[in-house]
């Protein structure tokens, strides 16, 4: 209301602010440079515990003793959610700003009170920590999801193949090349493109993975770039986001790439060079900034040449090529290789095996592993299974590993006492297994006496 129409009205000033303010719940306090209350609302009289009639026109600290306006305006500076103590033992949180003309002296002072009470404030930045803690573990766990999970440290093997390979991973971790990564079938091409993203200045944004060879041919296109609402019969509403987006500034591993679809080679090609995804249904394009890491266990070579694979994409992901060599490559690697992951898996399954037997090692050596490490793994929980004491014996290793002697006659010479103790230990373990552990009924099979038993299983740490 301008100020003449005020005056038409009738209406004073005061009478006007009253009018604004006392329907509003906070309490308002309005000082004039004088220092003393031009108005109050009825929330704030009747928390102070006088009529308003009283404190209008008072000296602003008279009415609240440990006011800080004159404070305020000798300083001209706001004071945002101070704590202020009242005379009626309440401890609020308040505001106190001084309102200045265009030359910066103060003409009112403006005071509101954000919280009659200081538990009723720490109860609401409790709520609020409480809220970003939520948050930081959502997005922690957001990242663990679409992150990496292993690193340098989980790869295992010194043999030379296994370090070259690793060094060139790091290596290629650094730069921002695409990776191809080579390798039969359970190698751990996984395990390194987890590693060269975790290794990688990408590491804080997203490791996505597809395996061409699961999604088929006719979906792969909108998982890889998504879609628009509409796009096809069965589109989703709002459309959907595709994994090249969803990779943005981090890694995308494009696993079993010998197995893209020839169309899609195509596309992914065009990504690698124009740097930018169009989601299907739309003709719209987004750029992206992606690292590619593609792994295969085909010869892509000899696709290129049977016309299954673009040439021109092969060389575009082709230039930092790593080989991961199979377990037969490294077989001076199976041994250290079988040790970690025995205390990998014995810690996961909550089992403590921690012990090979000589025996058992050398059939594990004998072995061609042509499921490499996979099956290496899977061999070694099949026996933590089996095992009930700390050690793994032939007997837990399946048939075809065992049957396989003639790769053990070639293990390293051993002294006749080393394979008498270790048959000992294991014609011990295996009739323990099969008498559920009873020891007089052990003692008899075995042809022995119970103290010799005893003496035995403590020797070879069998119970
Ligand atoms: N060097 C290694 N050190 C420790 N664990 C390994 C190693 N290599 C492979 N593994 C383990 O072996 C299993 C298979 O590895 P991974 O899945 O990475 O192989 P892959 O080459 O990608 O197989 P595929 O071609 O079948 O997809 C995983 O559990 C992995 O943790």
């Amino acid at each position: 209301m301008v100020l003449n129409e005020l005056q038409a009205s009738g209406e004073t000033m005061v009478s006007m602010l009253n009018r604004i303010f006392d329907p509003i719940p906070v309490p308002i306090i309005l000082v004039g440079k004088d220092t003393r209350v031009i108005m109050i609302n009825q929330v704030f009289a009747d928390f102070l515990g006088h009529p308003k009639s009283e404190i209008i026109g008072e000296e602003v600290q008279k009415v609240d003793k440990y006011s800080r306006f004159p404070y305020v305006f000798k300083n001209k500076k706001s004071e945002i959610a101070w704590k202020h103590k009242f005379e009626n033992g309440h401890t609020a949180i308040v505001h106190r700003i001084p309102i200045l003309d265009d030359q910066g002296e103060v003409l009112y002072g403006f005071g509101m009170v954000l919280f009659q009470n200081v538990e009723e404030f720490k109860d609401i930045i409790q709520k609020n920590k409480l809220l970003e803690s939520e948050l930081s573990l959502y997005k922690n766990q957001l990242k663990e999801m679409q992150g990496a999970k292993y690193s340098w440290d989980n790869i295992i093997g010194e043999s030379e193949r296994m370090v070259q390979a690793k060094y060139m991973a790091r290596r290629a971790a650094q730069s921002n090349s695409n990776v191809l990564l080579l390798g039969k079938s359970g190698t751990g091409k996984e395990l390194f493109a987890h590693a060269i993203h975790s290794g990688s200045n990408r590491n804080h944004n997203p490791f996505v993975k597809v395996n061409c060879a699961a999604i088929p041919a006719e979906l792969l296109e909108s998982e890889l770039f998504g879609y628009e609402e509409g796009a096809f019969t069965g589109a989703k509403k709002g459309g959907k986001i595709g994994k090249f987006e969803l990779s943005n500034g981090g890694s995308i591993f494009l696993d079993e790439i010998g197995d893209m679809p020839i169309k899609m080679q195509a596309k992914l090609l065009r990504i690698l060079q124009e740097k930018e995804v169009e989601r299907v249904g739309s003709n719209k394009t987004t750029k992206i900034d992606i690292r590619v890491i593609a792994a295969t266990n085909q010869d892509l070579k000899e696709l290129v040449q049977k016309g299954e694979f673009r040439e021109d994409l092969y060389y575009r992901l082709n230039v930092m090529s790593i080989e991961i060599p199979s377990l037969q490559e490294r077989d001076n690697d199976v041994e250290g290789l079988s040790y970690s992951l025995l205390r990998k898996l014995s810690s996961q399954m909550g089992k403590y095996v921690s012990k090979i037997s000589v025996n058992a090692m050398e059939y594990i050596r004998g072995h061609n592993w042509p499921g490499n490490v996979r099956e290496l793994e899977n061999v070694l929980e099949r026996a933590i299974n089996l095992t009930e004491s700390d050690s793994i014996l032939p007997v837990h290793l399946p048939v075809y590993i065992t049957q396989n002697t003639k790769k053990v006659a070639k293990g390293p010479i051993r002294t006749l006492k080393d394979v008498i103790e270790d048959t000992e230990k294991e014609a011990i373990a295996r009739c323990l297994e099969y008498t559920e552990g009873n020891k007089l009924k052990t003692a008899k099979l075995l042809n022995i006496s119970r103290s010799s038993l005893y003496d035995k299983i403590e020797k070879y740490g069998l119970e």
